[in-house]
């Protein structure tokens, strides 16, 4: 397999403080990859690294095959990153792209047609000829990709591009990102704390806690409709605290939902669904269960709480979950 990035025992400091420390980490190449993390996790200094902005304290990385030790320069120019903070230079759109295009030295012959493929990408043909800085958020994020763009880099790293964003333009960015990986032939890696933002981009997340990385399954993680009071997917009515209308995705932790081999009428938790075990696995000191529902849940429970329930594969069960589980997006 060939890769974009592989980094081992690669350490990052500042002053005594060890913000990255990533033991292995392989990118393939034109792999479409979300880095989950909380504020403070080292998801922009990994990403200053990957863009070869900064340098590792310690360990080893490979860009496209080749050590940063030695090829540095060679492949800055074929790395796009979009800034969490991007920042607009004076005049329009089109300015902004066109200053892109000549730092990059790319042909002049090119411009014209890299200007209007770029702005077609983004959605922002209609805007090219205003002032950049009069721009909202979402749109001057938007000439930020656009401006990476146009130099046609083989890694794309994009860094929160959806923080800030109301839920439209959340969704419009998704389609652009989407459409940028789409064609297979580009590395595209965005940040973002939000997992159901992940899921709806890519099935392939890492997860950053306190700079290293940890394994990260996306769970219970279902569409549809929600109308007030009560979230659709296709097969199931699940009760979800309070939240907007415009949601299409609810989420619930697979450590808060509970299995028992019988319904409780005196439960508290609003959801309470008949389902079918099947299946149990290992996972980090703990077991987790699927459980058919109509869709399908994830549940992590202890191995003393599998014992005492005496269950095993084809069991029907009843799992519940209270409406504040859910979170919607
Ligand atoms: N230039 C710097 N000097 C000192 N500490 C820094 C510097 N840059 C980052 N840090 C610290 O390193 C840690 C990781 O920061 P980083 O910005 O990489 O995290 P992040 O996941 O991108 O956070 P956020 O989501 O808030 O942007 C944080 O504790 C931060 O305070």
């Amino acid at each position: 397999m060939s890769y974009a990035y592989q980094l081992n025992n690669v350490k990052v400091h500042y002053g005594n403080q060890l913000a990255l420390d990533i033991e292995q980490l392989n990118i393939p190449l034109n792999e479409c990859l979300a880095v989950l993390g909380e504020n403070g996790a080292g998801k922009s200094t990994l990403f200053h690294l990957l863009a070869l902005l900064q340098r590792p304290d310690a360990g080893d990385m490979l860009v496209f095959g080749d050590n940063i030790a030695t090829s540095k320069t060679q492949h800055r120019q074929r790395i796009g990153l979009v800034d969490q903070h991007p920042y607009m230079l004076p005049g329009t759109v089109t300015d902004n792209i066109q200053l892109a295009l000549k730092l990059q030295k790319v042909d002049k012959s090119l411009h014209a047609s890299r200007l209007q493929q770029v702005l077609e990408t983004v959605n922002l043909t209609r805007l090219a000829d205003q002032s950049a800085s009069t721009l909202s958020g979402g749109e001057q994020r938007r000439v930020a990709i656009a401006r990476v763009l146009a130099f046609e880099p083989d890694i794309l790293l994009l860094d929160e591009p959806f923080a800030n964003l109301d839920s439209f333009h959340q969704r419009q960015l998704e389609d652009v990102i989407n459409c940028l990986n789409s064609g297979g032939n580009r590395t595209v890696l965005f940040s973002t704390h939000d997992r159901l933002q992940a899921l709806a981009i890519t099935p392939n997340a890492l997860q950053l806690v306190r700079g290293k990385l940890v394994s990260a399954p996306l769970l219970n993680l279902f569409h549809g409709h929600y109308d007030g009071e009560i979230f659709h997917t296709n097969s199931l009515k699940i009760f979800a605290a309070e939240g907007s209308s415009s949601a299409r995705h609810i989420a619930i932790d697979p450590l808060a939902i509970t299995v028992s081999t019988h319904a409780h009428s005196d439960s508290s938790a609003r959801n309470q669904l008949p389902g079918r075990l099947i299946s149990i696995s290992e996972a980090d000191k703990a077991i987790r269960l699927t459980i058919d529902c109509g869709d399908k849940f994830e549940v992590i429970i202890s191995r003393q709480a599998l014992s005492a329930l005496e269950l095993s594969i084809g069991h029907s069960v009843w799992i519940s979950f209270k409406s504040t589980a859910v979170t919607l997006v």
